[in-house]
């Protein structure tokens, strides 16, 4: 898909945050010095780690004309200094004028479709999947952003990889670039993780959000907020976001209460931002979740509130089975996925569609479809065989998670295949061996990026969080692990492998090779069906 350059004047650009600029076009914007050029104006802001006005030499040399550096001096804001070929503005808290500066240049990308955020420790990844594929079989064009990557999406397995993601939400600037680019290729609906990081450091700040998605909140990047408050607070920023018309709220996560209070507290304060001005009507909150105890009906809703819960749910080998009950109506769902956490991101994708005016009708038949997002508890039925699932879980909790999940589906045995990373956090391999053996009735311990580390070494890691040891299976080579269970299990069993989910590499020593699980099992599938 070929995108067109966007081009802009330095002078036009700068004018909207009332400075007087010399009119230079360029046709980009970069924090980073090696991604400059002589068209791209370089955007210099001290970080965590690093300094990038320590990087305005290298821009220059790589033929920048514009640089755009923070200043730390209110009264140099605006001031320009010519360096070579390169006028250097400085401007005074640059970091939190990201966004907008990044919305300016792109033409405020997200006031041209709807656009729904999803923020939460657990669910973002497949919620934003889910409603992204749910949104174009209803016919509109939809694009994703997250640690999937940002993608137009182009039908099952098909999905245009714009860019791979180098963090779960894109940069201020990156992230305007990316939706500038979905709009150019006529998109017109975005679903995108917020993490919690991107939502603290504002870069979602000037992007206008239609409707705001709480997944849950458990133990998470306590290193960066310090507590969990200042966590759960950083989540709730997304509450801030211009343009917020609903918010999904998850009726099992009592985190979703103080959402809701800020809502109540809020709910008078006027939502327009300084440079997107919308007008904020009151928001909708729609309540998700498994059947609700009238207590808790009783705590969390308003009279206006919408709902959309799951009654009934059973798991069976081939996926979930529930009766969607909400305002806009009640149906029998048969979805092709498997794990109560499917159901409630379902759930999310579900009141987001019906937030947004979608025929509830016209959402069951496509959500009757849901095809499991790449990676992410993807079965592949093997026909006569154990069913395999490959799912990314690469932590204690997440294992953990995954292989329950997959009891509630099965009556058989539940195998597991995994490993754990080498030179990474050694102390998570016992956790891992301990919740697998818990939770897996057997256990083969295989290669997951050893890099310098032994994988019979990280596998005596592994084994030493299990009570015993002897039982587990050794098997190095993914392939052959997944073989082993194959050739060994019953039709009803279902065989985990965990920790590749959609990556497509394995690092072995310091060789990075080819390793696309979903294909190797793709194609085991075919072998093995009978
Ligand atoms: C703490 C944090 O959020 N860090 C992110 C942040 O880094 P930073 O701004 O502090 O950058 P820095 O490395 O100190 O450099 C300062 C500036 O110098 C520039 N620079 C640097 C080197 C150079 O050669 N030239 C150059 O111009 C950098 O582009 C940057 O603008 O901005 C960088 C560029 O966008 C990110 O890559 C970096 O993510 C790091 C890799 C990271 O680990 N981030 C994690 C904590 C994170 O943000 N995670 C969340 C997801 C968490 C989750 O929910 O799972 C996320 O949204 O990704």
């Amino acid at each position: 898909m070929v995108v067109n350059s966007f081009i802009q004047s330095t002078r036009a650009l700068l004018a909207k945050f009332g400075i007087d600029a010399p009119d230079i076009r360029i046709e980009g914007l970069t924090l980073d010095s090696r991604d400059v050029n002589t068209k791209t104006a370089f955007v210099a802001v001290k970080g965590h780690e690093r300094d990038g006005r320590d990087f305005i030499p290298q821009a220059i040399s790589l033929g920048a004309r514009v640089i755009l550096a923070q200043t730390d001096d209110s009264q140099a804001h605006g001031q320009m200094e010519m360096r070579d070929h390169s006028v250097i503005i400085s401007l005074y808290q640059l970091p939190s004028m990201l966004s907008a500066l990044a919305a300016a240049f792109y033409d405020y990308p997200a006031l041209k479709m709807m656009t729904v955020a999803v923020t939460g420790t657990n669910g973002k990844t497949s919620t934003v999947q889910l409603l992204t594929q749910l949104k174009d079989a209803l016919g509109t064009r939809s694009a994703s952003v997250g640690t999937l990557g940002s993608s137009v999406y182009e039908g099952e397995n098909t999905q245009w990889v714009t860019t791979a993601a180098a963090n779960t939400t894109p940069n201020a600037i990156r992230l305007q670039y990316v939706l500038a680019e979905f709009v150019q290729c006529e998109v017109r609906h975005t679903a995108f993780e917020a993490s919690s990081h991107a939502l603290v450091q504002g870069r979602l700040s000037q992007v206008k959000t239609d409707i705001a998605v709480f997944t849950n909140l458990t133990r998470d990047h306590l290193d960066y907020h310090g507590t969990m408050e200042e966590y759960a607070k950083a989540k709730r920023l997304l509450l801030d976001q211009p343009g917020l018309e609903a918010v999904v709220l998850n009726v099992n996560d009592s985190e979703s209460q103080n959402w809701a209070d800020y809502l109540d507290a809020n709910a008078a304060k006027d939502g327009s931002s300084e440079e997107i001005a919308i007008s904020k009507p009151r928001v909708t909150r729609v309540w998700t979740g498994f059947e609700p105890t009238d207590d808790v009906l009783a705590t969390h809703k308003q009279p206006q509130d919408r709902h959309c819960f799951a009654t009934n749910v059973s798991y069976h080998s081939s996926g979930i089975r529930f009766d969607l009950v909400s305002s806009w109506g009640t149906a029998p769902i048969e979805l092709a996925l498997f794990g109560s956490f499917n159901v409630s991101n379902t759930l999310s994708a579900i009141s987001c569609l019906l937030a947004q005016g979608e025929r509830f009708e016209n959402v069951v038949r496509v959500v009757n479809g849901l095809q499991p997002v790449p990676g992410r508890m993807e079965v592949f039925p093997v026909g006569g065989s154990a069913s395999v699932i490959v799912d990314y879980a690469h932590t204690p909790d997440a294992l953990e998670q995954v292989l329950k999940s997959a009891k509630t589906h099965t009556a058989g045995k539940v195998w597991c295949v995994f490993g754990c990373g080498g030179d990474r956090d050694k102390g998570k391999r016992p956790l891992m061996g301990a919740a697998a053996e818990q939770h897996a009735d057997v256990i083969v311990i295989t290669t997951d990026n050893s890099r310098s580390e032994s994988p019979e070494s990280i596998a005596s890691d592994i084994k030493a969080g299990l009570q015993r040891p002897n039982d587990a299976v050794e098997e190095a080579d993914r392939e052959s692990a997944i073989r082993y269970c194959l050739d060994s299990a019953d039709e009803n069993d279902i065989i985990i492998v965990a920790g590749k989910g959609h990556e497509d590499y394995q690092i072995i020593g310091t060789q990075q090779t080819d390793y696309n699980e979903r294909t190797v099992v793709a194609r085991l599938q075919q072998e093995y069906k009978k």
